[in-house]
């Protein structure tokens, strides 16, 4: 191969990402050339309606991956949380990388934390289950919706349409913005997005010499991890725009995730944890699901829509 095309996202999240995986293929395959193919996608082109109304966040990977069929681009990287839990048939993931931090990040000019908010404070996030462990904690909260990517988000928080937001801490990271975290909002209290802070490359499954030369930045934990948080969500419903939240460690070779699913309408939530084998992730993810359903999952993620 002469040189290993990538195709991306134009966001400074997505830019960050693929030079990340960009640099890591050079310093681990010397010689490699590798370079960006930076794609609008029809995710990024419609702000005006809801990601849900136009086809949920699939579209983000819709056209990465026909540009990787036509033979523009030979592998995408992904935020693995904005991944479908369905990969698109004839797609692959060769490559989980290490985990960066999990956590959501709580952001405010004017307040440390959840709990120093004042009563009816305006708080921005577009996700259902960012809002769904908000108005559990605080029902007295106004929550209203933010989109756009990270900086578009910082810059309405800080015209002072919101007194606080919530983002991943990994993408603030990734963009310099880590001093803008106010309080990291950790498990088990509160939990991020199936597979959130881990980065996935996306290739043709018969393209055997991408997949060679990507698998190589693989973390079998990360991996592990991902797909029990996946699983879980998979058992649930099967895509991503539902307060569904996951997160699972690896302690001493046992595997062990909590879940939760929750109303972003009336702050209801129920949890679930369970222990399992290292080497079966997708058994947990499955039984933690079911423990959710158990308590009502289903009806409440049916009243998110
Ligand atoms: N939904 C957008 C998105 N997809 C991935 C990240 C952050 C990076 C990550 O979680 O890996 C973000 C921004 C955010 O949720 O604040």
């Amino acid at each position: 191969m002469k040189t290993l095309r990538i195709a991306t996202r134009k966001s400074p999240l997505a830019l960050w990402q693929s030079e990340h995986v960009a640099d890591r293929l050079r310093a681990t395959h010397p010689g490699l050339a590798v370079e960006l193919v930076p794609m609008s996608t029809r995710g990024d082109e419609v702000l005006d309606r809801s990601l849900a109304a136009i086809g949920g966040k699939g579209l983000f990977l819709k056209e990465l991956e026909l540009a990787m069929l036509r033979g523009d681009a030979d592998c995408a990287v992904h935020s693995l949380k904005d991944v479908p839990m369905e990969l698109e048939p004839g797609f692959t993931l060769p490559a989980i990388l290490a985990r960066a931090d999990y956590a959501d990040a709580f952001v405010s000019n004017h307040f440390a934390d959840i709990a120093a908010l004042p009563q009816g404070a305006r708080v921005g996030t577009s996700s259902l289950r960012r809002q769904a462990q908000l108005r559990a904690l605080r029902p007295d909260l106004r929550l209203a919706d933010l989109r756009g990517n990270v900086n578009t988000r910082l810059a309405k928080l800080d015209a002072g349409e919101y007194d606080a937001i919530v983002l991943a801490c990994a993408g603030l990271q990734r963009l310099g913005f880590d001093d803008r975290i106010r309080d990291r909002l950790q498990a088990p209290q509160w939990l991020p997005a199936p597979a959130q802070g881990a980065v996935a490359i996306e290739c043709r499954d018969d393209d055997f010499t991408t997949r060679e030369l990507c698998a190589r930045l693989d973390d079998a934990p990360t991996r592990t991890c991902a797909e029990a948080e996946r699983a879980m969500n998979r058992a649930l419903h099967g895509s991503c725009h539902v307060p569904v939240a996951a997160f699972a460690r690896l302690e001493n070779g046992g595997l062990h995730l909590s879940g939760l699913v929750g109303s972003a309408a009336d702050g209801v939530i129920v949890r679930a944890e369970g222990e399992g084998r290292g080497d079966l992730p997708e058994a947990l993810g499955t039984e933690v699901a079911a423990k959710l359903l158990a308590q009502g999952a289903a009806e409440l993620i049916a009243g998110s829509h």
